[in-house]
């Protein structure tokens, strides 16, 4: 049985960190964009990368920020990967030395196809919504039907997932994996543990069904 990759993204606190590993997710996200209510300094994710055990993949989420700045993140905070989740181009993606995903929003003129050309040195695509005038994180879905099945093990899949959908979205797309974030959250930052339990069981049931 394929299993499906789990990242729970937008942590901020000790506990959620704690859960997230706790449930069995693959990666946590840390919200390195100052605009967004779960942003995280780099202290604060140096902190929170503390208490990852092995195996457990820590991402840092960057908007369209200046490459110094993200250069100067990546020497404190010890992160596995970088999401770049704005207008970067595959050259302001690569020239970290670390591995890294790009995030395409879901316009309706996208070419998917073309972007996994665009960024063939990605090691995954992450589709998530697309809303004008908003980076991410909108807790909102777009319609899967517009992943075409021969992407589906580059992409992660993301965007208003939660409990009660991410099972019928694995089945449909087939994703390599999913992120969660607004889907798990008592409030914007602050996860919810039975939520997060109960998006793993969800993704556990939508991978009996893949
Ligand atoms: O979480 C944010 O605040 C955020 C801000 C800017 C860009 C991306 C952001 N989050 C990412 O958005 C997707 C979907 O989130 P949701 O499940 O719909 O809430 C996910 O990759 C988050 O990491």
């Amino acid at each position: 049985m394929i299993r499906t990759r789990v990242k729970i993204c937008g942590l901020t606190r000790a506990s959620d960190v704690q859960a997230a590993v706790a449930a069995g997710a693959d990666a946590v996200g840390f919200v390195l964009y100052p605009p967004s209510p779960r942003a995280v300094t780099a202290e604060q994710a140096a902190a929170l990368c503390k208490l990852l055990p092995p195996f457990v993949t820590a991402v840092g989420l960057f908007v369209d920020e200046d490459p110094e700045v993200v250069a100067a993140v990546i020497e404190q905070v010890p992160l596995d990967l970088l999401q770049f989740h704005g207008d970067e181009g595959p050259r302001d993606c690569a020239g970290f030395g670390r591995r890294w995903i790009k995030a395409l929003r879901m316009r309706p003129e996208i070419d998917l196809h073309a972007e996994r050309e665009r960024y063939a040195d990605a090691d995954g695509l992450l589709l998530d919504t697309f809303q004008p005038g908003r980076a991410g994180g909108t807790g909102a879905s777009f319609d899967w039907d517009r992943v075409p099945a021969d992407l589906a093990p580059k992409i992660i899949l993301a965007g208003g997932l939660d409990a009660g959908s991410v099972a019928r979205a694995i089945e449909q797309v087939r994703p390599y994996g999913v992120d969660v974030s607004g889907g798990v959250e008592a409030a914007k930052g602050v996860k919810d543990a039975e939520r997060i339990f109960g998006f793993m069981q969800g993704v556990r049931d939508g991978d009996k069904r893949r």
